[in-house]
């Protein structure tokens, strides 16, 4: 095991096998027990011969030849941990040997520090995070074969790879992190210790870790997943059956209801942490900002989670006591956008978020507002209170489906039950049912990181076009249909925050530039970026370390929607006709093919919208008298910050935090403003429309180059 630290050896009678040697050595007992024993690995737990106690575990590579011989090289090192781990041990009291299970190798022992240590696990991860590894040996990080770059977070990067031992594809998520800040640490391994928690079908499995006693890095091995939700609805023509949209729905719940039921909330239930593999089986990844939770709601927790479209109104309003409601509310714009093939409620910022599910959803009952005390309610109460619209907005869904909307997006978060109970719901009792998820079509390989990069290639192509019709060099010949399809705006517009979104010239730069680790079985680490933010509180601590993921439109303005009426939602049927402004500026999350044409002075208005609603966003700034946020993109933290000013404090050793903190605004004038944000809006479409119909004013489409979005 070429992860395993050496030091010169003594020599040995190199006639005599690794077994007899290890078994000579005189500390050891001769009886080496066999704990577990795959094709390739051979666990072994041996005796201390002083004292009798188990003193290690030893996992060790058989030939390949198939012989149950070990390589001599493998087994001198770990003989020779061996030995120093026997010397710890006489200085420690008798270890008690639990057994748990490993998953992928079997059941081995739980081990201290020190064992853990001669585990072949560094010594960082050892003194800090020791839970986490518990009862497990690193893999190591010659055994798998690095083959592409599949995703990328703020605080990770994604690789499919090879397990040679078990001969699988697997998926490596590198996590950034400091080795010497505990913290960071801690933060990493809550991930760890809560995937651990959870085993269920529909629940991503981590099948183990890969370091080394000389690391500095830290891989989590998963199951591989061939797909996301978002890259799935971002491919060319994908339109959700009922059947199928009931089948992924009744998968995400019952992950839910396991996550709930093992004491953990997801809280960043989102299209791209939907994973789907080649059977159409969903999995709930990336519990970057899972946590443990107190089903009486007494435990403080952080209320900057979850990414800002999917995120509850009792989280924007400040609650910092919740529950797997949460989640529930996730699932329900989930449901939502399977539906309606486009986020249902795309909110810019935390204001605006607001606003938009208070008009759909309607606003808190008065009781409720009595009731939860939460920290914004005087700021963001309605003047006027809202009424829910739900089945108005979406009168093409189902009524089941309505049904389990509505109650998954209640407001008051007592209202929207559970996952168990929304699994019982008529949504999923009445016809048609779910189908089989094998049964779901065979998508080609689909991720949210693909649908980026056709996005941006798309993108990077079209000025090239706008460039050439303006200067008259507009090619002749059938148009032809682009190669590479837009990113939809449904399930694949959700964007992390602080992450760059790599055009496919970039991205082979990217494979470039980590070529080594691709040809080396990634032995070399890519530049780090790590996680180095100082804690306010636990809780929040752990956000802050996450990232910040800023789920907001791809394209420029895309899904926005701000200049159409809240709720003009396109029928599912009739998506493709699109007549006003805002249905314009929806139109640019649907598939081209979807898509009608803008006219140039429909674009016009649609940039200069826009260009409104950025004036808007300032004004709304400048009227926060505080406005503080959980760190920058470049620290990671609050996921939805996007530009607004933070504020910035001392930590303890005198570094820079980000404090977390609610979105204040001086006034109750919100809702006004917001109103009046829409009328203005609305007048300048209507002034936009005047124009386009005066022959020669400023928008006359004669003078607007033909541009395709
Ligand atoms: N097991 C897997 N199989 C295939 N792809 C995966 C797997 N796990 C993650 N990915 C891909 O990598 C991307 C990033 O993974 P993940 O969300 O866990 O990282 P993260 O740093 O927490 O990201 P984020 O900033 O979005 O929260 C995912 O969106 C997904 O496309």
């Amino acid at each position: 095991m070429g992860c395993m630290y050496s030091k010169s050896m003594p020599v040995e009678d190199s006639r005599e096998s690794p077994r007899e040697r290890l078994t000579r050595k005189g500390s050891i007992d001769r009886r080496v027990s066999h704990v577990n024993s795959s094709s390739r690995h051979e666990i072994v737990r041996s005796k201390d011969r002083l004292d009798g106690g188990d003193v290690n575990v030893m996992l060790i590579d058989k030939k390949a030849n198939g012989s149950n011989r070990f390589y001599d090289d493998q087994v001198e090192k770990r003989t020779e941990i061996f030995e120093d781990q026997i010397e710890e041990k006489k200085k420690v009291d008798k270890c008690k040997v639990t057994v748990i299970n490993h998953p992928g190798l079997g059941r081995v022992p739980i081990a201290t520090e020190g064992e853990q240590v001669a585990a072949g696990w560094p010594s960082w991860l050892t003194a800090v995070a020791s839970e986490a590894i518990t009862g497990w040996v690193p893999r190591c990080a010659n055994s798998f074969e690095k083959l592409e770059k599949i995703g990328q977070g703020t605080y990770s990067n994604v690789y499919k790879a090879r397990d040679v031992i078990h001969d699988k594809i697997v998926a490596l998520k590198r996590v950034r992190f400091d080795t010497h800040d505990h913290e960071s640490i801690k933060f990493m391994a809550r991930e760890i210790i809560l995937l651990r928690r959870l085993d269920h079908p529909n629940i991503i499995k981590l099948e183990g870790l890969i370091t080394s006693q000389m690391s500095c890095s830290l891989y989590l091995v998963f199951e591989y997943m061939e797909h996301d939700l978002v890259g799935i609805a971002s491919l060319p023509g994908i339109k959700f059956t009922e059947p199928q949209v009931k089948c992924y729905m009744q998968q995400l719940l019952s992950g839910l209801d396991h996550c709930h039921s093992r004491g953990v909330l997801h809280r960043d239930i989102k299209g791209s942490n939907l994973l789907v593999d080649s059977n159409g089986i969903l999995k709930i990844a990336d519990f970057g900002l899972a946590s443990f939770f107190d089903p009486h709601h007494r435990t403080q927790m952080t209320s900057r989670v979850v990414t800002l479209w999917y995120r509850p109104p009792e989280l924007l309003l400040g609650a910092s006591h919740y529950g797997v409601a949460v989640d529930l509310w996730s699932a329900g714009c989930i449901l939502g956008e399977l539906y309606a093939g486009m986020p249902i409620l795309p909110g810019k910022t935390e204001v605006e978020q607001l606003h938009k599910i208070f008009k759909l959803c309607g606003s808190p009952s008065e009781d409720y507002w009595r009731r939860s005390k939460l920290p914004h309610s005087t700021v963001f109460k309605p003047a006027q209170p809202y009424r829910q619209c739900v089945a108005e907005t979406f009168k093409d869904f189902p009524a089941p489906a309505i049904g389990l909307m509505r109650t998954l997006l209640s407001v008051d978060p007592s209202h929207r039950g559970t996952a168990a109970l929304a699994l019982k719901s008529e949504f999923f009792t009445a016809y048609p049912l779910a189908c089989d998820p094998s049964s779901l079509p065979k998508y080609p390989p689909s991720k949210e990181i693909d649908a980026k990069l056709r996005d941006e290639e798309a993108r990077r192509q079209r000025p090239v076009k706008c460039r050439d019709q303006k200067i008259g060099l507009e090619k002749k010949g059938p148009k032809e249909s682009p190669a590479i399809p837009p990113l939809n705006g449904n399930l694949g517009m959700s964007v992390q925050k602080g992450q760059h979104h790599p055009n496919l010239r970039s991205r082979s730069h990217m494979h470039n530039t980590h070529k080594e680790e691709a040809t080396s079985g990634f032995l070399i680490d890519p530049p780090k970026r790590t996680r180095t933010v100082k804690p306010v509180n636990k809780d929040l601590m752990y956000h802050q370390h996450k990232k910040v993921s800023y789920s907001g439109p791809l394209l420029p303005g895309a899904g926005w929607g701000e200049g159409r009426k809240e709720h003009d939602y396109p029928p599912i049927s009739s998506r493709a006709n699109l007549s006003t402004l805002s249905e314009l500026a929806a139109s640019r999350t649907l598939p081209e093919d979807h898509r009608e044409k803008p006219s140039g002075s429909q674009l016009n208005a649609l940039n200069q919208t826009e260009r409104y609603q950025g004036s808007f966003k300032k004004e709304l700034a400048s009227q926060r008298h505080i406005q503080r946020t959980v760190g920058s993109p470049q620290t990671g933290g609050g996921r939805t910050s996007m530009k607004e000013p933070s504020l910035h404090r001392r930590g303890p050793r005198g570094n820079k935090i980000y404090v977390s903190g609610p979105l204040l605004v001086p006034s109750n004038n919100v809702d006004l403003m917001l109103k009046e944000h829409d009328r203005q809006i609305q007048e300048f479409t209507r002034r936009a429309r005047l124009d386009e119909a005066k022959p020669g004013g400023f928008h006359d489409q004669r003078k607007q180059p033909t541009v395709r979005h």
